[in-house]
């Protein structure tokens, strides 16, 4: 149906529920010249005396046929479909509704069935990437329809395909909170063991798990010598039971870059040596069993933002990182080279 065939002429104490099909103003000499109702506002009962002293005994309502929406309703029910767990609603404004984090987490996105969603004719979800880190209140998705108002069955299909496969996948948005992970730091080199240089990966490590709700029980230095980073990864996993252990500096090709060589050594499943991100190409990513374990090259001293970045939060907040996780670093992961 046509909107054109949905307007009618109403009288305004009938006019409760209905949407206005029109801005309605005001005007109060010398006073004010402004809108004082907006084309799709719903009707109720408070606005009937408003409408009254501007003159207005009838207006265009919109009557919404049945099998249409408003497009606040709309927006509502997409908003319900997409809501996960630590995700909140704002009340629409303009035809829109934002889902907000309630939490400081990771954003999880579903980004196949959010292009699902928009491949739909006019309506939209509207999100930020996932796996971005965000705090409470930051915006996550807003959601809206086009048109004021829009037939059901495009927003039943919207529900249908935020349902596809519930039980086994989460919400299209949802928010993981991070764990409070124990991390211990080895730090190579022996330039900082036998205090030539000041160590300046340490307070970076720290600041950046503090960020994320973590703890640092520990940062150890060690020389350029497989042997002892080995024995210093042992007694994190062993005597102090670290839920991640962060191995820095000597990452490269020089013959004393010693990290990933003790890494293996200790017994790590190498996911990946070697990242397709820059900065952060010469990363090490593995487990010892089920502890994540990191070999952190020189650049995460100094550039802000590198694939630890990238890893970190995912592994704070209890994601385990596979091979793929690594691969998909590359596209859109030249920032600094
Ligand atoms: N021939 C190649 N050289 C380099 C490559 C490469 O592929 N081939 N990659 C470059 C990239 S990318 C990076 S990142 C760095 C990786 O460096 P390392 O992790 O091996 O770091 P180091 O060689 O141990 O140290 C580099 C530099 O930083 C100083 N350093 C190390 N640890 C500390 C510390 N805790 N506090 C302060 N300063 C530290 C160290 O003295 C060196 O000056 O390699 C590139 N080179
Ligand atoms: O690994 Mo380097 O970490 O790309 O700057």
């Amino acid at each position: 149906m046509e909107l054109d065939a949905m307007l009618r002429e109403v009288k305004v104490e009938d006019a409760i529920g209905l949407v206005l099909a029109h801005d309605l103003t005001q005007i109060i000499p010398g006073q004010f010249k402004g809108r004082l109702f907006k084309k799709g506002h719903v009707i109720s009962q408070e606005d009937i005396p408003a409408l009254l002293s501007i003159g207005k005994e009838h207006i265009y309502a919109m009557q919404i046929a049945p099998g249409f929406l408003h497009e606040d309703e709309a927006a509502l029910r997409m908003a319900q479909a997409a809501q996960g767990a630590n995700v909140e609603l704002t009340a629409p404004h303009e035809g829109k509704i934002t889902l907000k984090s309630t939490i400081h987490g990771l954003a999880k996105i579903d980004k196949k069935r959010i292009d699902e969603v928009n491949a739909l004719d006019q309506v939209i979800m509207s999100t930020i990437k996932t796996n971005t880190v965000v705090t409470p209140g930051q915006a996550l998705m807003g959601t809206r329809v086009i048109p004021l108002l829009i037939e059901e069955a495009r927003i039943d299909e919207v529900q249908r395909i935020a349902l596809e496969g519930a039980g086994e996948q989460p919400s299209l948005v949802h928010v993981k909170p991070f764990k409070k992970l124990r991390a211990g730091i080895i730090t190579t080199g022996s330039e900082v063991f036998k205090g030539r240089i000041q160590d300046k990966f340490g307070p970076i490590v720290r600041e950046k798990l503090a960020q994320l709700g973590s703890e640092v029980i520990d940062q150890r230095l060690a020389p350029d010598d497989s042997e002892t980073i080995v024995q210093e990864i042992r007694r994190f996993l062993h005597e102090d039971h670290a839920d991640l252990i962060l191995v820095t500096g000597g990452m490269s090709v020089d013959p004393d870059d010693r990290t990933p060589g003790a890494i293996k050594q200790a017994g790590a499943r190498i996911v990946s040596y070697g990242t397709p991100m820059l900065p952060g190409s010469m990363l090490l990513m593995g487990y010892l069993g089920e502890v994540p374990i990191m070999g952190l090259p020189g650049c995460v001293m100094h550039d802000p933002y590198t694939s630890f970045d990238v890893l970190l939060p995912r592994i704070c907040a209890g994601e385990p990182i596979v091979r793929a996780d690594i691969t998909e670093l590359g596209y859109g992961g030249l920032y600094n080279c």
